[in-house]
């Protein structure tokens, strides 16, 4: 089995309504995500999935929130712009998409809100 990680970054700004600290505020984060996927068939060029191809499919889901206020997007209607619902809402953007349906699945989105804090999810089972 082999495991591929890539990392991809966006900006956005969020508050947390019922945050009990500054986080009620208005504030940005420059985001940091990590996505692993994983498969154990290699193709003719020796790779599981090219690189570049996995960061343009994280990159069509990191478009929906970049430079966006998280709080205004469909999303986040009714939850809030956590680290844990924007890592679960990746993952399974990703999820969904047929690239990843196969022989190549998706393992985990890890989310970095700043250098010294991060939340990664994947589902239980
Ligand atoms: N489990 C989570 N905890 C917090 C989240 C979150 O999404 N999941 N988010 C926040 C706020 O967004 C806040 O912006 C970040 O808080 P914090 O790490 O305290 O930010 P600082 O830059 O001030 O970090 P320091 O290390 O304290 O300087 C809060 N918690
Ligand atoms: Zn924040």
């Amino acid at each position: 089995m082999y495991d591929l990680t890539i990392i991809a970054e966006f900006e956005a700004a969020h508050q947390l309504p019922d945050y009990p600290g500054k986080c009620c505020r208005l504030h940005g984060h420059n985001w940091k995500v990590e996505v692993t996927v994983y498969g154990h068939e290699l193709n003719q060029l020796g790779m599981v999935m090219d690189f570049k191809e996995l960061k343009a499919e994280v990159g069509k889901v990191i478009d929906n929130l970049d430079h966006y206020f998280l709080n205004d997007l469909p999303e986040f209607e009714s939850v809030p712009p956590t680290a844990e619902h924007i890592a679960k809402y990746i993952y399974d953007t990703l999820a969904a998409n047929p690239a990843f349906q196969h022989s190549i699945k998706v393992r985990s989105v890890q989310i970095w809100e700043s250098p010294r804090s991060a939340v990664k999810y994947w589902p239980q089972g």
